[in-house]
């Protein structure tokens, strides 16, 4: 069976060096470690996409401690920031609840029978006391039977109730959790200011968090605010002046209770936001137990959660004081009512403007009246741990993606050998490139000029950080560029459908993330299995020099789970798969990005020469002229390259066969191929 976690990385891939960045040197990630986790309580924020520059960025913190950049990092904005959009968020849970109207107005219904049932429960009560005290047995006796017949009927009403409103939750709850999960995926590069572990929690605690509070309010608090309203209605009906009475009290209650309300949302908000850095913090450590092993930091490790959870446990704490504060608070205004109320009922029992039964049935419903309040209080936290988590959780969702979809997408032109030769028209073209990636203030592309023809294979060297894998990034729309324009055969890929570009333009990055699935699974990502051609898959793995080991040196062949992130696989295993995958989906330009680093001298010539040939014969086949670019440091990789393009400090330095840019004495190239001659 397919993993579902592994279908689930869309298309749309994190731009090369995000991925690349996870897999620095143990050194340099030690380094990030160490700035994250030594001071976890300053809320140090090490983005993925910068990991590979090592740049330990503490984020902007707000007032109330918490890290408020990042397109997905509005979901970890402070919270005065996500206070502002409470009516935006009642706003879409409504419209969420909207789809279920229907079953909430035969809910509502059903809340009202039982408040009904109540009022009429309060008379019968009167009754069977006014019976007894005439001395009237039959009477009470029937009384007291319509009673129980009434409070079965209320039962088997709020039942009923109970069952829709939880259905509504349910559904409401599995539909935010796909959107969101939509969204993250959408957001793709740009989720990487947003880390792993925090972004689980979201789509599983907090979803489950927002629909408990939302049946909780549902199910608790709004029947006992129907039942409050219906209550009190019928108090006013029986005296307004004892009603007047216990309203006076209800200032008083406000003012207790409005404190209290912002001394456990600040609270709650912390709890909340301690948990998603400490899953988190929790996944990158266990995701790197190795490391951790490697540099015995287990007890640095655990202190540095230690310390997460320390703050997260006096914030609950605190929180669980004040929650345990408004029981009593609300008792003794309660209390203070109550002695209000006798005082001034006994005043008019005395001047006769009220009777014995009249002032018993007052009483029951004082009874009736305490247990919505009752609700609402045991209630209100959970209630405010949903909202907290709904108010992160919309901001997540309006988060927009950097790159999108245009309104009006074209189409990309299929380009024969024929159509090539007349009408030049490029496979790629970099007009005039700039981009700076956000927040950095640096460009990383300075005016990129490239035109890559179909049919060519073209490598690009330089140093480190010269601009290839972001080049690659811009080349598969992973970003936008500041200024100029990518063209994909000669249309703007800002107009392009991103299925379209990334179908037409596959990258294989140097990591090569594999799922924990199974070869097979891996190499045929994004089909689902009725779809799947085995010949097809065989033929990419042959390509590929995959074949051999799966087929001899797994256990089970194509079927052999590959482990987290292809564990029980090694380095160049993994590559050799990332490619077949790449080749599974027959894209028409296929981008290496140090993609056969791991490889050993003999299998990376091996693939290379295996792809060289699958681009030869696919474009006499097919008509369709494929181009090769793969990026590269071991300079013996390129030497057969049609053309070798040169980075240096974001801009093309050189660009030529490997011969014309020999010939350049004082050239980067023959530098950098000298330097690697070199003994
Ligand atoms: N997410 C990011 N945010 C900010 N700056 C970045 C980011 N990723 C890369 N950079 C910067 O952009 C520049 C180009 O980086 P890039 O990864 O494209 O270099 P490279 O040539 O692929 O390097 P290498 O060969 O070491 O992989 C570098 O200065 C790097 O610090």
């Amino acid at each position: 069976m397919r993993s579902v976690g592994f279908q689930a990385v869309a298309a749309c891939r994190p731009p090369v060096h995000h991925r690349r960045g996870l897999a620095p040197s143990c050194r340099q990630q030690r380094a990030v470690w160490v700035a994250r986790w030594r001071a976890p309580h300053r809320r140090l924020s090490i983005r993925a996409s910068r990991l590979p520059a090592l740049k330990c960025t503490a984020s902007p913190v707000a007032s109330d401690g918490v890290r408020s950049d990042g397109p997905l990092g509005d979901a970890s904005t402070s919270l005065s920031v996500l206070q502002v959009r409470r009516g935006a968020t009642y706003r879409h849970l409504f419209h969420r609840f909207q789809r279920h109207l229907s079953l909430l107005l035969v809910a509502l219904l059903l809340a009202l029978a039982a408040t009904a049932c109540l009022i009429v429960l309060v008379r019968l009560f009167s009754e069977v006391t006014g019976a007894v005290g005439a001395g009237d047995t039959r009477g009470a006796l029937r009384a007291a039977l319509l009673c129980v017949s009434v409070l079965t009927a209320r039962s088997l009403v709020q039942f009923v109730h109970d069952v829709l409103l939880c259905e509504t939750c349910v559904q409401v709850e599995t539909h935010l959790r796909h959107d969101l999960v939509d969204k993250i995926l959408a957001i793709g590069s740009d989720a990487g200011d947003a880390e792993t572990g925090e972004l689980v929690y979201r789509a599983t605690a907090e979803v489950e968090r927002v629909s408990s509070a939302c049946l909780t309010v549902l199910r608790g608090l709004l029947p006992s605010a129907v039942q409050f309203v219906g209550v009190l209605a019928y108090m006013i009906y029986l005296s307004p002046v004892l009603t007047a009475s216990v309203l006076l009290t209800a200032p008083l209650m406000s003012v207790v209770y409005g404190s209290l309300e912002r001394r456990l949302e600040r609270h709650v908000h912390r709890v909340q936001q301690g948990m998603a850095r400490y899953a988190s913090m929790a996944t990158e450590a266990f995701r790197s137990v190795r490391l951790v092993q490697a540099y015995s930091a287990e007890r640095f490790v655990q202190r540095s959660l230690d310390a997460v959870a320390g703050e997260m446990k006096r914030a609950k704490l605190r929180a669980s004081r004040v929650r345990a504060l408004i029981a009593p608070a609300v008792s003794i205004c309660y209390a203070f009512t109550v002695l209000v109320l006798l005082a001034i009922s006994a005043a008019c029992v005395a001047r006769g403007l009220l009777s014995a039964k009249q002032l018993v049935a007052f009483l029951a419903s004082m009874a009736f009246l305490i247990e919505p309040i009752q609700a609402f209080v045991s209630h209100f936290g959970s209630v405010k741990e949903g909202e907290n988590a709904a108010l992160r959780l919309f901001a997540m969702m309006e988060a927009e993606a950097r790159v999108r979809d245009p309104p009006a997408s074209q189409r990309l032109r299929t380009i024969g050998l024929t159509t090539v030769t007349t009408a030049a028209v490029a496979e790629l073209h970099l007009q005039d490139v700039w981009f700076r990636y956000p927040h950095a203030e640096r460009y990383a592309l300075r005016g990129v000029e490239l035109v890559i023809w179909p049919g060519e294979r073209v490598a690009i060297v330089g140093g480190s950080g010269s601009g290839k894998s972001t080049l690659v990034a811009l080349l598969c729309r992973a970003y936008d560029p500041t200024r100029g324009c990518v063209r994909i055969r000669g249309v703007d890929v800002r107009q392009l459908a991103l299925a379209d570009v990334r179908r037409h333009l596959c990258v294989v990055p140097q990591d090569a993330p594999l799922l924990s699935g199974s070869v097979r699974d891996n190499i045929t990502f994004g089909w689902a299995d009725a779809d799947v051609d085995d010949g097809r898959l065989e033929a990419a793995a042959r390509l590929a020099r995959a074949h051999d080991f799966i087929v001899h040196a797994l256990p089970h062949g194509y079927d052999t789970r590959v482990g987290e992130g292809g564990a029980c696989l090694s380095g160049g295993q993994r590559q050799r798969i990332a490619i077949a995958r790449a080749l599974y989906r027959d894209p028409s330009v296929l981008v290496l990005d140090e993609a056969w680093s791991a490889l050993d001298t003999e299998n990376e010539a091996l693939v290379q020469r295996a792809l060289e040939e699958l681009f030869q014969s696919s474009s006499s086949s097919s008509g369709l002229r494929k181009t090769m670019i793969w990026v590269a440091h071991r300079l013996s990789s390129v030497r057969h390259a049609d053309r070798i393009i040169v980075m240096e400090d974001g801009a093309v330095a050189e660009s030529g066969t490997h011969e014309q840019l020999m010939r350049r004495r004082d050239g980067r190239y023959a530098a950098l191929y000298a330097a690697q001659m070199r003994p």
